[in-house]
């Protein structure tokens, strides 16, 4: 039984920080003889993804030094990145790196790996890691830059790995990131989580977080290095939840002073749900929580704010897109964060909206109405009040701007 499965039997699980705190007392002699020698960059990755952000990771890797292996799942786009160094289909006119190398072979991808990418769509990843299986040597870490929670289990995605490939190191790559900026070079900055412990007689500059944050390091892009994976892995699932509502918001009509609010408690949101699945609500303020939502609130760049914003406005799904399949990792894990979030008694009321419009026909405009209307509560949730709103049927008004 993993461990995220048994704290969501118990509910609320023990904070990570009494953890830490405790396990570092113990293990303190072994902490003093562990000698700090520099990190060392991986020197071959596989990247397994070769969509927008699997292409963007593999050209910061490659142009920081790194030999690359980038999995894609058709060969054609395989052959055709490595004759032009341009992945057309997902970063048109991005030039790739010549230590960039693009394989439709899966076993191909991971021979020699030191370190492994995990970037298809999160529905996706059980499968990938049943097909990595045979391929990927004992103990190579394995990071996730896919975001999401599995529907059926509502495990993390870092769990899902654990179960299929045991023995592994499994992290995250998590952030502010969007995957053209990235593959531009611009300034960015993201975090790089595996769990640490001192009683694996590491020290934290041989971590694989510390190993990728190095490799990844360079040019524009700037990692910053984590212990606590389920802060940074709920910050990713849930940002793109409630950056479907603040889509819907924005293309109903709404402005800045909406937006502001669904950010600042869809981040309260992503708090309830680390610290109840044993995380620090303090990563959720971090680039993998509150930067992220804030990037991705910000603009149509952005896959989720736009299909919201779509909805928004009135169009249809199917018309979303121009009818494209586009993938919208917070349509599905709108289900499974809501889902996970009952199952542990975690209050998200946006994700609980946005779940409601997207899979259960609710009404937008009512929907929104309702969420704005609920109870007043304390912030933080610190007071133990009962107040009800004063005006609870007068709908919002939709399309006055
Ligand atoms: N784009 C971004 O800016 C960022 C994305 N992410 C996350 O990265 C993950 C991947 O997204 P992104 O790269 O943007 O998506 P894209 O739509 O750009 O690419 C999707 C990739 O997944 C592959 N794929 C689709 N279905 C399957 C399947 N069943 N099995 C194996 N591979 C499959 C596609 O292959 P094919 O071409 O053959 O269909 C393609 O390579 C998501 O979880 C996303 O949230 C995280 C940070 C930034
Ligand atoms: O995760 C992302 C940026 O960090 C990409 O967001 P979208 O999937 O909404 O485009």
């Amino acid at each position: 039984m993993s461990r995220g499965l048994d704290q969501r039997r118990v509910g609320r699980a023990e904070p990570e920080e009494d953890i830490l705190s405790k396990s570092t007392q113990k293990e303190l002699p072994i902490k003093d003889s562990i000698s700090h020698t520099p990190s060392q960059p991986y020197a071959r990755v596989a990247v397994l993804g070769a969509g927008s952000w699997g292409t963007a990771l593999a050209t910061v890797l490659a142009r920081n030094g790194r030999e690359v292996r980038l999995w894609a799942r058709r060969p054609d786009l395989a052959e055709r990145i490595n004759e032009t160094h341009e992945n057309a289909d997902y970063l048109p006119e991005v030039a790739l790196p010549n230590g960039l190398r693009a394989t439709a072979d899966l076993s191909h991808a991971l021979e020699g790996a030191e370190a492994v990418l995990m970037v298809t769509p999160s529905s996706t990843l059980r499968p990938m890691c049943q097909a990595i299986a045979s391929h990927i040597p004992a103990g190579i870490p394995i990071a996730l830059a896919c975001k999401g929670v599995e529907k059926r289990t509502g495990f993390l995605l870092s769990e899902v790995v654990s179960e299929v490939l045991p023995g592994h190191p499994v992290g995250a790559v998590s952030g502010p990131t969007f995957a053209r900026e990235t593959a531009l070079d611009h300034p960015t900055a993201a975090t790089v989580a595996f769990p640490f412990s001192y009683a694996d007689r590491l020290a934290p500059e041989q971590s694989p977080a510390a190993r990728l944050a190095m490799s990844l390091s360079g040019g524009g892009f700037r990692p910053y290095v984590s212990d606590d994976l389920v802060g940074v892995e709920v910050g990713g699932a849930v940002k793109n939840v409630i950056a479907i509502a603040c889509g819907m918001m924005s293309g109903a009509g709404f402005a800045e002073n909406t937006r502001a609010a669904l950010i600042t408690r869809g981040t309260d949101e992503m708090k309830a749900l680390a610290q109840a699945l044993g995380g620090s609500r303090e990563t959720v303020t971090g680039l993998s929580g509150a930067g992220d939502l804030t990037l991705t609130c910000s603009s149509t760049t952005s896959r989720n704010m736009s299909l919201g914003y779509q909805l928004g406005q009135g169009i249809a799904r199917p018309s979303c897109f121009e009818g494209r399949p586009v993938v919208v990792e917070g349509e599905v894990n709108a289900v499974s964060v809501t889902d996970l979030a009952h199952r542990i008694n975690v209050p998200m009321p946006i994700c609980e909206t946005v779940h409601a419009v997207l899979h259960k026909g609710a009404d937008l405009q009512a929907a929104f109405t309702a969420l704005w209307a609920r109870p007043i509560e304390a912030e933080p949730n610190a007071l133990d009040l009962s107040l009800t709103h004063p005006t609870p049927d007068m709908p919002l008004q939709f399309g006055v701007s």
